[in-house]
């Protein structure tokens, strides 16, 4: 175990009769990071996070999380989790479910606290079970840390919360982040995870596809997008200097992927080509992603 990994995954398989979810996966999850999974729907996302919580074992490889192996009851005391579908008690209001899971740990947070993190204040005395989608998302939220532990594993927080719910779990995360928690969330909401992610892992069939910053992720998706009209064809398109991929519809709108933005726009000025709404925007995560998981083998592992 290294010092500043909390988690470390090392050739894992995970096969589910004939469903091989997780294949050869190796991962480490460095202490006191935000580090933020994604992949596409089946990617083994939900399968690595329950065997970090020692749902399952692993069919093949090795799971550690802060140094032992989740199974154990008092590893399993330090990690919070947070799940894409938890069952609530729903005949308790939400300080009582607050103040029955703090009394499964030994040093938990206290319930105004927890409460306060997950924004729940306001609906304390309210049932479980009459909360709103993106209350009960808070709820389990405030379960997951009133524990206090030094791992949260979130998966896909911020499923059904409104825009005032979201921007309260950042700030909370951002806060357990700066106390020194190690978190790793899930979420298929891409543009906060690059606003808030330290890291980003991108997983496709049951393996790590690409590893980094979300500006390293960024640039390996090819730095630019430039969108404008003219009367351009396609093959002219094409012959634009550093073009990496183009289209164009039938009025003439083109749309170009390119990594020398500026030479391109040079040319297009240079050979005196009349054009109209231009556009120049940096490649976002998404472009990242997309172009990332559209190889669809484990076997393009670029990190
Ligand atoms: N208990 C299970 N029994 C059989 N197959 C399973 C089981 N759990 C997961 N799988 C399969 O393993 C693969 C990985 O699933 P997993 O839920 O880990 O993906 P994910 O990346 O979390 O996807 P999503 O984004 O849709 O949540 C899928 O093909 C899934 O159908």
């Amino acid at each position: 175990m290294g010092m500043t990994n909390a988690i470390e995954l090392t050739g894992v398989d995970k096969t589910f009769g004939k469903v091989t979810a997780l294949r050869g996966l190796t991962l480490d999850i460095r202490a006191g990071e935000l580090t933020a999974l994604l992949g596409p729907n089946g990617a083994g996302k939900t399968t690595a996070i329950s065997l970090m919580l020692g749902l399952g074992a692993p069919t093949a490889g090795q799971v550690r999380v802060l140094g032992g192996n989740p199974r154990q009851d008092d590893v399993r005391r330090r990690i919070g989790s947070m799940p894409q579908e938890s069952a609530l008690p729903p005949a308790l209001t939400v300080r009582e479910a607050v103040e029955l899971f703090a009394r499964f740990y030994p040093a938990p947070l206290g319930t105004a606290q927890a409460l306060a993190l997950a924004d729940l204040g306001s609906v304390a005395g309210r049932r479980a079970g009459a909360l709103s989608g993106g209350q009960k998302r808070r709820l389990a939220f405030a379960l997951a840390v009133v524990g206090n532990p030094q791992v949260l594993l979130i998966d896909e927080p911020t499923t059904g919360m409104d825009a005032q719910s979201r921007q309260a779990f950042w700030a909370a995360v951002t806060d357990l982040k700066d106390a020194g928690r190690t978190i790793l969330l899930t979420t298929h909401y891409l543009e906060e995870a690059e606003r808030a992610a330290d890291r980003v892992v991108v997983m496709n069939a049951g393996a790590v596809l690409a590893d980094g910053t979300p500006e390293q992720l960024r640039s390996q998706a090819g730095g630019a997008r430039v969108r404008f009209t003219s009367d351009l064809v396609l093959a002219e398109l094409r012959r634009l200097p550093g073009v990496d991929t183009a289209d164009v519809d039938a009025h003439g709108h083109a749309d170009l992927r390119t990594r020398m933005p500026e030479a391109l726009l040079t040319a297009l000025v240079q050979q005196g080509t009349p054009f109209t709404e231009l556009e120049v925007s940096r490649a976002s995560l998404e472009d990242a992603f997309l172009s990332l998981t559209a190889a669809q083998a484990p076997k393009d592992v670029i990190a």
